[in-house]
């Protein structure tokens, strides 16, 4: 399996299938620190860092803000004080897409590249 870190996210259209069991499976298995939730029925990959303080929250949302830019794909992101909420999922699609798990994963990435 590919390294999700090191993929770029493809360009998502309406229609796009969402991914398989299968699929989730062995993404998570390069993401483990997230845990898909269900809200409004559509799943999400979430994450919740802990961070110093709020400056830090907003640094690490900002690099992620930056990735996001860069691959066309976007999170939310809730910043708090110690806490950086983000969540991944593929609006056309109502679902998770690889494209998810790769943000993940590069999120995760940018979280070991605080200093
Ligand atoms: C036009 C623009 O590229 C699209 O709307 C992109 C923007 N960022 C996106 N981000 C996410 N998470 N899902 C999308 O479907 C999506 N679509």
């Amino acid at each position: 399996m590919a390294q999700l870190q090191q993929m770029k996210c493809e360009a998502c259209r309406a229609g796009a299938p969402t991914v398989t069991d299968e699929e989730r499976e062995e993404y998570q298995k390069q993401v483990p620190d997230w845990h898909i939730v269900e809200r409004d029925g559509i799943p999400r990959l979430e994450r919740v860092f802990t961070v110093k303080d709020f400056a830090t929250a907003l640094a690490l949302a900002n690099k992620v803000g930056v990735i996001a830019e860069e691959e066309g794909h976007h999170p939310a992101l809730l910043t708090e004080w110690g806490k950086l909420t983000v969540t991944w999922w593929t609006h056309k699609i109502r679902g998770l897409h690889r494209n998810d798990f790769i943000m993940a994963a590069k999120t995760d990435k940018a979280y070991a590249s605080l200093k």
